[in-house]
This record gives structure tokens, C-alpha cells and sequence, in this order.
């Protein structure tokens, strides 16, 4: 499910919210994202309780893992209620249902801080996605541990953040860890991307931002994990390279699988080839992760991830 560190918007919202004049509340999109245990009812039960509050349904998608038992629902609609309404609908069905669930603001955008390092094509793909308005996504500052791309983020005007890491040295790191959890509770942070970030991160901050921390890994995971995957792969005389988005664990690059792409190539290609190829996919393919996780598609399954694309 997809997690943020503060309670679903639509409760913050609905808190503040003054009573909305009638011609404006046709206008309430929503998106509830509900994730239990399997059982017979729940789609009836949800939808139903929809309905008493006059909703229109957009958008319904639904699971039953097999595997974990759980079940998935994903539903965007239109109500007149207010989100304060929706939230006291929705906690008898938590509780009935023990029920992992969220209430949404469909044009809420997600408060994004992207990590970067020298590597500067998967930020660039990522900025000109929001740019273009392909990606809901606010992004109140971008992190670095080196220089490079500071002219980037000055270009799309966000501020940019250098947080150096001396190489070895775990105090640095530390350091860099503290500045980093000031900057999300300044900004209010709703999501980590990693863009081509090469630092690992600490297991206490991968705690902290489980489910909301996604990381572009230039390699079809499972294969080549960990520093230069193309290399790794050209040294294996692979046929097809790949790109893989993944919510950041501490078990490195092992982390629910968002979304993947591959690139064939060839016997005669080198390895820095397959450095140039891969860049094709990984921007789109760490853009088409954070866009699901901003719309609140990614539900997590224990170790893996149901995507209602
Ligand atoms: N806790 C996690 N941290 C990070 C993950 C993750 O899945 N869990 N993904 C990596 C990204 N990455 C590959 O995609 C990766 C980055 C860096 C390294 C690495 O060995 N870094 C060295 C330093 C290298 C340098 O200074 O240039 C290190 O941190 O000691 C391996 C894989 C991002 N972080």
C-alpha cells in the first residue's frame, strides 16, 4: 500500500477543510486504497458504503493473492461527501475487516525529495515528466552527495541540496543521514526517489521510509545487484540488459519490484554499450514507478507488489 509518513491526506484535509460550497463538491475525486485478509463481502461491503455516501465509481481494481491470503482493492471515485464524511465510513470497514486502508485526494500531488548523485539522465527524465505534467509529483528540494547536477536542478529552479559522504568514513555518512531527515521533516516529505543515488543507505533510515523510498537499479533484479550491474552483465555475456524501480530495504537492491524494463544487445556490444543502452530504460522506467506510486497504485504483498496499473 502505497505509505506516507502522515496520517491519509484527506484527514489532514477534512481537519481544515471549511464546508465546501455545493457547486464545488462535485468536484471530490478520491482514491481509497483498501488491503486485508481474503474473505467473501469485501467489494460489496466497500462499494455499498460508497454508494450511501452518492459516490460514482471512476476506476475499480481488485486482488486476491494466493499466496499471502490478502486481498487487494483499489477504487477512484466522485462523491459529495466530505473526506472527514468518508473517513467515518471507512473505520467500521477497517475495523470489520482488519483493513489497511487510505483515503486520498485525487489531485493531491506527492511531495517528492530526489537523491542524485553524478549520473544525471534518470533525474532529467524524471523533472521533465513533471514538467510536462506526466508525473504528480512537488519536489521541494534534491539531494547530492557531489556538484554535477546542481545546474539541473537550478534549470527546473529547485533547490539543491549538497550533502557530501566522505568515502569510508561512517561518521559522514551519519551526518549526511541526520541532514537528510531534517530535510524530510522541513519539506514534509512524502516520497524518496533515488535517482541514480550511490550511496547505501543506513538500515534505521530504510525503516523509516519503508514503502516510501524507490531506487532506479541499472539491472533486471534479481541479476547483478549492487555497484556496476553492467559490467557485471557483460562479464555473464547476457542478451538482454534491463532496469528495475524498487522500494528501498536494507537488503540491498532486493526490495519490492515496481516496475522493470529490458533492452536486448549483443555479442559484440562492450561494456559501456550497455551503459548507453541501459540509460534508455531507466529514466522511464523509475518515471512509470513514481507516477504509480503518486496515484496510489502500488499496494505492497509482503516482499512483492500489486500494481493496478
Ligand atoms: N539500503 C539501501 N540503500 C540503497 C539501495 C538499496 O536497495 N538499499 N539501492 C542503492 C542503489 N544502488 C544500486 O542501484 C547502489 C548504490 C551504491 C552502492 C555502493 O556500493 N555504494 C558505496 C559507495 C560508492 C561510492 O561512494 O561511489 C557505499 O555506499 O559504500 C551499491 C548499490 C542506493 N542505496
Amino acid at each position: 500500500m502505497s505509505a506516507s509518513h502522515r496520517r491519509s491526506p484527506s484527514a489532514d484535509a477534512a481537519a481544515c477543510r471549511t464546508e465546501t460550497p455545493p457547486e464545488a463538491a462535485q468536484e471530490r475525486r478520491h482514491v481509497l486504497t483498501f488491503a486485508c485478509p481474503d474473505r467473501r463481502g469485501i467489494v460489496h461491503a466497500v462499494t455499498g458504503a460508497l454508494l450511501e455516501q452518492d459516490a460514482d465509481i471512476a476506476e475499480s481494481q481488485q486482488y486476491g493473492s494466493p499466496d499471502t491470503g490478502m486481498f487487494f482493492l483499489r477504487v477512484e471515485f466522485r462523491s459529495p461527501a466530505s473526506a472527514e464524511r468518508l473517513e467515518a465510513v471507512l473505520a467500521p470497514l477497517r475495523e470489520r475487516f482488519a483493513a489497511r486502508a487510505s483515503l486520498w485526494p485525487a489531485s493531491a500531488r506527492t511531495r517528492t525529495l530526489i537523491m542524485c548523485s553524478k549520473d544525471g539522465h534518470t533525474l532529467n527524465d524524471l523533472l521533465f515528466a513533471r514538467r510536462a505534467g506526466a508525473l504528480p509529483i512537488d519536489v521541494p528540494a534534491i539531494v547530492s552527495n557531489h556538484r554535477d547536477l546542481e545546474p539541473l536542478a537550478a534549470f527546473h529552479e529547485i533547490p539543491f541540496v549538497h550533502v557530501p559522504v566522505a568515502p569510508g568514513d561512517p561518521a559522514s555518512k551519519r551526518a549526511a543521514e541526520d541532514r537528510l531527515r531534517q530535510l524530510l521533516l522541513e519539506h514534509e516529505v512524502d516520497l524518496v526517489v533515488l535517482a541514480r543515488y550511490m550511496q547505501i543507505l543506513s538500515d534505521e533510515l530504510c525503516t523509516d521510509l519503508a514503502g516510501r523510498a524507490i531506487n532506479i537499479h541499472h539491472s533486471f533484479l534479481p541479476s547483478f545487484k549492487g555497484a556496476r550491474p553492467y559490467h557485471q552483465a557483460h562479464e555473464r555475456g547476457v542478451k538482454l540488459i534491463g532496469a528495475t524501480a524498487h522500494y528501498v530495504t536494507s537488503d540491498l537492491d532486493e526490495g519490492p519490484i515496481i516496475a522493470q524494463q529490458v533492452q536486448p544487445v549483443t555479442h559484440a556490444q562492450t561494456a559501456a554499450d550497455f551503459v548507453e543502452r541501459g540509460r534508455e530504460v531507466e529514466g522511464s522506467t523509475l518515471v512509470r514507478a513514481v507516477r504509480w506510486h503518486a496515484e496510489h497504485r502500488v499496494l505492497l504483498d509482503g516482499r512483492r507488489t500489486v500494481v493496478f496499473a
